[in-house]
């Protein structure tokens, strides 16, 4: 799972909360996965522990980008969700077994504690271990390295045995709360799908493929795109006649997880630059590709890139009066994709299709149907049963001929897709080195703007 619990930014750091903490033993886990290898940003760790930064209630320096310092409040008690922590009570002693049982604990977690509690965690560990902080500060776009070094700065000089006791006494309580929290996204059984961002099922001839990351809008963060791809090649080869993509939620999806942009790996941003280009093609290309019959359902409003390919390369598109279309590329300092250059000029008209795909007109499910982007649009009502009603009924048709009828009417234009997909992903490769980009993906992360 990505860091799917944190909601940083718009948490509200509370005044004064004493957490009773647990006495526990031996007091619970610890935070290896963020601990080895902190200051490399790149470490072994569980599946949750891609996090960014955020710690509302730890003095972060001057100097912060674009607001974040909007986000913070001057407050000696960390507050989060599930778990709050008195930090400045009086330490018991914790001994260096507690420390290392807390340690092994943290990887025993099953769901990502946030970010917030990530960065507390770390920079405990840090402070316990090597005593101040004793990196040099890293640059203002390092955006996780930042966050990291601001949180371990901030304890100041507090002494080994306290931060060790604290980091103890954190993950006791982390334990406690997070055990008997049942915070699982609706609708996930990941022992049933395998997947952990989507619902993969398949039925009466039908493989649904369901983004499953709700509780986020069902943004694509990088492990969904790649199982969305494993998703479509299993369907490409599984015995269902067609495949519909629909989204768990109130969104259809808010397009790209925009915490990718800020896992860098060690060749810098360059690197994640050209990684995310190569992601991408190949993403897009596994929609050129696929073989049957594609039903995009949606229900709800569908933003950013994911309708590109959905509107661009679906053989139906199905919507309710309530879903929109946005394409809010250039918001974003960003350009085109999912081939959206050239089907959406073709499907709707160069002039419409420049309102969308450059000032980021955002579109009706009515609007879009007249534009010839969605096949139908039924009533938010009565949506599930009409969509279904159809989709089972295409189901029964002869899947060869089906399949062969797509073939016919998509392969002449394969090649150029193929073509146009790696133009578009090297000039995003380019844009998403912009300031532009940089700037709009931070104001989205500290929240000081919304699109
Ligand atoms: C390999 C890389 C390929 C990239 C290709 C190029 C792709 C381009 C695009 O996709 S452009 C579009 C990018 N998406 C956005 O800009 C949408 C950003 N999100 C929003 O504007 C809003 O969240 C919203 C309008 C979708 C919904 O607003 P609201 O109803 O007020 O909900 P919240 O904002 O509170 O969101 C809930 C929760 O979800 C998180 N979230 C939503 N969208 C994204 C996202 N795109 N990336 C990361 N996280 C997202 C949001 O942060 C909240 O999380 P929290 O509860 O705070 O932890």
């Amino acid at each position: 799972m990505g860091p799917e619990g944190s909601g940083w930014a718009r948490r509200k750091v509370r005044a004064v909360v004493l957490c009773p903490q647990s006495p526990r033993s031996p007091p619970a886990f610890a935070h290896a996965p963020i601990l080895r290898g902190p200051d490399s940003g790149r470490v072994s760790r569980p599946s949750w522990a891609r996090w960014f930064p955020g710690h509302p209630g730890l003095h972060f320096p001057a100097g912060l980008p674009l607001g974040w310092k909007a986000l913070l409040a001057k407050s000696e008690v960390i507050s989060f969700p599930v778990v709050q922590l008195h930090l400045n009570r009086t330490a018991m002693r914790a001994s260096q077994k507690d420390f290392e049982n807390a340690m092994n604990q943290v990887k025993l977690l099953k769901k990502d504690p946030g970010n917030e509690v990530k960065l507390k965690l770390y920079s405990l560990y840090k402070q316990a271990t090597e005593g101040p902080c004793n990196m040099p500060k890293p640059g203002v776009f390092d955006l996780i390295n930042k966050a990291k070094w601001d949180a371990w700065n901030a304890l100041g000089s507090l002494p080994k045995e306290t931060a060790r006791q604290n980091y103890v006494d954190l993950v006791s309580s982390l334990s406690s709360s997070l055990e008997s929290s049942s915070q699982v996204e609706p609708g996930t059984d990941r022992k049933s799908t395998g997947y952990e961002t989507l619902m993969v099922t398949s039925e009466d001839g039908i493989t649904k493929i369901m983004l499953n990351r709700p509780t986020k809008k069902n943004a694509l963060n990088v492990e969904m795109y790649h199982e969305i791809m494993h998703a479509l090649k299993a369907a490409s080869k599984d015995d269902s006649a067609i495949t519909v993509l629909t989204g768990n939620g109130d969104y259809y999806s808010s397009g790209n997880d925009l915490t990718n942009f800020t896992d860098i790996p060690p060749g810098g941003v360059e690197e994640k630059a050209k990684n995310g280009a190569v992601l991408l093609r190949e993403f897009v290309g596994c929609f050129i590709d696929f073989p049957k019959p594609l039903i995009a359902s949606g229900q709800c409003p569908a933003l950013g890139h994911l309708p590109s390919p959905s509107l661009g390369y679906s053989i139906a598109v199905y919507a309710s009066d309530r879903a929109t279309f946005h394409t809010p590329f250039s918001h974003l300092g960003q350009s085109p994709e999912g081939c959206s250059s050239y089907t959406f000029p073709k499907i709707m008209s160069p002039a419409k299709a420049t309102e969308m795909l450059v000032f980021g007109k955002k579109l009706t499910a009515g609007e879009a149907c007249a534009q010839g982007l969605v096949t139908e649009v039924f009533p938010d009502s009565t949506f599930q049963k009409e969509v279904w009603t159809r989709l089972k009924a295409f189901a029964k048709l002869p899947p060869n001929a089906m399949r062969i009828s797509k073939e016919i009417i998509r392969n002449r234009e394969k090649e150029k897709l193929h073509a146009v997909n790696a133009e578009e992903c090297s000039v995003l490769q380019g844009r998403w080195l912009s300031d532009e980009c940089m700037n709009a993906v931070v104001n989205f992360l500290s929240r000081k703007s919304k699109l």
